[in-house]
């Protein structure tokens, strides 16, 4: 039976050494309950690190911790101090989490910490790679993670892989400042399904891999190799009836069970008629916005004097990460503001902020929850934020005001809560007015409906959309008519090819014999392709046809002293072996005039486009350009071509990052048709990469082995990865 296998950073156990005693505890955080019905309830295993360094652990230790952790269904992936410090708290938090955080001057760009990084990628890869088997689904979470979805499917290519990015994905502004962009994106790109809390981040990514890869992307779709890359959003819930149901027994708590904290936020309650309290919980992280926060309640203060001795913002930062030097200056300066405010406002019977710098249990969560009349969580960045969601659905009797920042990924669910800019204190003074003064009603329209939302897409829901969409993917290849040209079919194809009496093989050039250049004239043939070319052209019994949209004039010049058999501008020309040029097409030119001037307002408002004029043909390239801009302009393009052709018998052809205007008549079907009448040809072999090379396999007869270059919608009966394999896949003609 095929398993799921879950990789994150950290395993879903707390495991300690108390008194040189192992002692391991499940640990209670959101993604363990998401991912329970996947990992407990399924066939799944959790691969990830126990949170002790080898160093920590000798051999009896070690021993232990692994019979523990199989018991829970886990596995481990060492790791050493060193593995941890360049790692987790080097390039993980020192690179990736300011760099996507939008906080570039925090980000630190070290070579060594990049190669750690790789090492421990790997190092996850070789769990996984230990426990996995074909047909098995791999879900990988987070920004530590990056590259591991592409060691798993470069070495289990017929694995299923989802990744899932709990951070958000920066703009391509900020993204392409990273030294190693390109390693990033490819290693993300090893998975079949990429997932992200919110559309903006899908978007962001999207354009990294538009602009920084240059890839075909459709819709939410990317053409990657030989497959098909889904992007979508997921926004993660959190586990709702344990908050709400949490909260509801609160509500009947006699005085002696209470907390000591909940007495305390009593007596400020009960102290007046119009107290209030006003709550933060977050991680103590400078993109959480906390100095902000805290400057902007001072500004309050002081805008709206009335409230002094009233309201109380009760602020819990949980320590986090606190060998980053960064979060060591935030501590500082948040202590120092706190003390600041404190000092100015505080009367004999009133702190204006009470500040809690620690993790507290569960339950006080829920006092401080449901005391709190008003939520203000204000972060500079953040992927979700399951504060502002915990804090609504503990809410049972559907008062209290969410203040919540734009910036975090969670204001895109929860336009019902006051959304603030957190940079704009004027709004943040105000706002905290309006919630402190809204009625009662008000509250409760918007929070039932925020309530309603979180209670249905849990994070429960979203483990299990996640992995519907998941398993969706594997639907993606058969939709596409081609078959992976796998050992078996080339074993048939090479055995049908020997036993032939008279061969013919039609090898498109551009994107099949040779890798796209930004300049199409660097796209030369190398040596050892004309090595290559030349032992084909000597395989007996072999006709080998070359048949391309490029001019004659290029391929006379690149093939000058050889004797290969050419069909060139898609078919207007072919030259073959020791013969002269001939034209299969009586062409008029004539057209050329009047489309070229279009052609050039085009390159004159999209930088980095050209014409390339051939004596047939005029070409509009876009490699070079602003994806999304040339986007935009092939369709104007199109819109603008279509009408002026209509009666000049003229096509547009959409190829490989270029547009092309020929004549009607001339295509590579009609070429290639002509060439087998030559013969009588018992194999027939044609490869191409793009859509000019799709009137070859649809006009090639019945039996011919059609092979497309890259996983595309195609007439071809079977596809191959890249030119690489195009090669490998060639030289198997030349043995005998
Ligand atoms: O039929 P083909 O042999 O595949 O030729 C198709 C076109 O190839 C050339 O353009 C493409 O390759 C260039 C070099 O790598 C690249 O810069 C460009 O973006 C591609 O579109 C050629 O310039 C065209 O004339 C051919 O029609
Ligand atoms: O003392 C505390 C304070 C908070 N939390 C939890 O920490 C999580 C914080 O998640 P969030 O998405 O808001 O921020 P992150 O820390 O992931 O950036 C929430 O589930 C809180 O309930 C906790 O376990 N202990
Ligand atoms: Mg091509």
């Amino acid at each position: 039976m095929n398993k799921t296998i879950i990789v994150s950073n950290r395993l879903p156990l707390q495991v300690k050494i108390e008194n040189n005693a192992l002692n391991i505890k499940p640990s209670v955080g959101g993604l363990a309950t998401g991912l329970k019905s996947v990992h407990e309830e399924g066939n799944g295993i959790w691969i990830g690190w126990s949170g002790l360094t080898e160093e920590e652990l000798d051999k009896d230790l070690s021993n232990q911790v692994n019979k523990e952790v199989t018991k829970a269904k886990c596995a481990t992936v060492p790791l050493t101090q060193d593995d941890v410090d360049n790692f987790y708290f080097g390039f993980s938090n020192k690179t990736l989490w300011p760099l996507f955080h939008y906080f570039m001057e925090y980000t630190e760009f070290d070579n060594d910490q990049w190669e750690a990084y790789k090492t421990v990628n790997q190092k996850f890869a070789d769990v996984i790679l230990e426990n996995i088997e074909d047909g098995d689904t791999v879900w990988v979470h987070d920004y530590q993670l990056l590259l591991l979805p592409k060691l798993i499917k470069d070495k289990k290519p017929n694995t299923t892989i989802g990744f899932f990015l709990h951070i958000p994905y920066p703009s391509y502004e900020i993204f392409r400042t990273f030294p190693w962009r390109e390693e990033l994106l490819h290693g993300m790109l090893g998975a079949d399904l990429l997932g992200f809390h919110t559309y903006d981040y899908e978007r962001h990514f999207l354009s990294s891999v538009k602009r920084i890869l240059r890839l075909d992307v459709q819709f939410n779709e990317i053409s990657y190799l030989d497959r098909v890359v889904k992007v979508d959003s997921f926004p993660m819930g959190i586990d709702y009836n344990k908050f709400h149901n949490a909260a509801l027994s609160h509500l009947n708590q006699s005085n002696t069970e209470k907390s000591e904290l909940q007495k305390r936020l009593d007596d400020h309650i009960q102290a007046g008629p119009d107290t209030k309290l006003i709550l933060s919980i977050d991680r103590m992280d400078y993109t959480k916005g906390i100095p902000n926060r805290i400057r902007a309640f001072e500004y309050f203060l002081n805008k709206y004097p009335q409230f002094k001795e009233k309201v109380r913002l009760v602020m819990l930062a949980v320590p986090s990460r606190s060998d980053v030097p960064q979060y060591q200056k935030l501590k500082r300066e948040t202590d120092e503001l706190v003390g600041r405010v404190n000092g100015e406002f505080s009367t004999v019977s009133w702190t204006p902020i009470w500040y809690f710098y620690r993790s507290m249990p569960f339950d006080n969560l829920i006092d401080l929850y449901t005391s709190s009349q008003i939520a203000l969580i204000t972060p500079v960045r953040d992927g979700m934020n399951l504060v502002a969601k915990e804090y609504i659905a503990t809410r049972v009797n559907q008062d209290g005001v969410l203040i919540l920042s734009e910036m975090a990924g969670a204001s895109k669910e929860m336009n019902e809560a006051l959304l603030i800019n957190p940079n704009n204190f004027e709004q943040l003074a105000d706002t905290l007015k309006h919630a402190i003064e809204m009625p009662a009603e008000e509250q409760s329209k918007r929070i039932k409906i925020l309530q309603k939302r979180l209670q249905r897409y849990s994070v429960e829901k979203w483990a299990e959309e996640f992995m519907k969409s998941l398993n969706d993917t594997k639907k993606i290849g058969k939709t596409i008519v081609a078959k992976k040209l796998d050992e078996d079919h080339q074993a048939t194809m090479i055995s049908d090819f020997k036993q032939a009496k008279r061969k013919l093989l039609f090898l498109d050039y551009d994107g099949t014999l040779v890798g796209f250049k930004d300049n199409p004239q660097d796209a030369k043939p190398d040596d050892k392709l004309i090595q290559l070319l030349d032992q084909l052209n000597q395989t007996e019994n072999t006709d080998v046809v070359i048949v391309s949209g490029r001019d004659r004039e290029t391929f006379e010049d690149w093939f000058a002293d050889k004797s290969y058999n050419l069909i060139t501008d898609h078919g207007v020309w072919l030259k073959a072996k020791n013969d002269d040029w001939q034209m299969l097409e009586i062409l008029k030119t004539n057209w050329m005039d009047n489309i070229q001037p279009i052609l050039q307002t085009f390159v004159d408002r999209t930088p980095g486009t050209f014409i390339e004029q051939k004596k047939y043909s005029l070409a509009w390239h876009y490699r070079k350009a602003d994806p999304e801009l040339a986007q935009i302009r092939t369709i104007e393009l199109n819109t603008v071509l279509t009408h002026l052709i209509a009666n000049n018998d003229l096509s547009v052809l959409k190829g490989n990052k270029v547009i092309e205007i020929k004549s009607s008549s001339v295509n590579k079907g009609r070429a290639t048709s002509r060439w087998l009448t030559k013969a009588n040809y018992d194999f027939v072999f044609a490869i191409g990469d793009d859509w000019t090379d799709e009137f070859m396999f649809e006009d090639l007869p019945e039996n011919t082995y059609s092979v497309k270059v890259g996983f595309k919608k195609t007439k071809a009966k079977y596809y191959v990865k890249d030119t690489e394999k195009v090669r490998d896949l060639l030289a198997n003609f030349t043995q005998q």
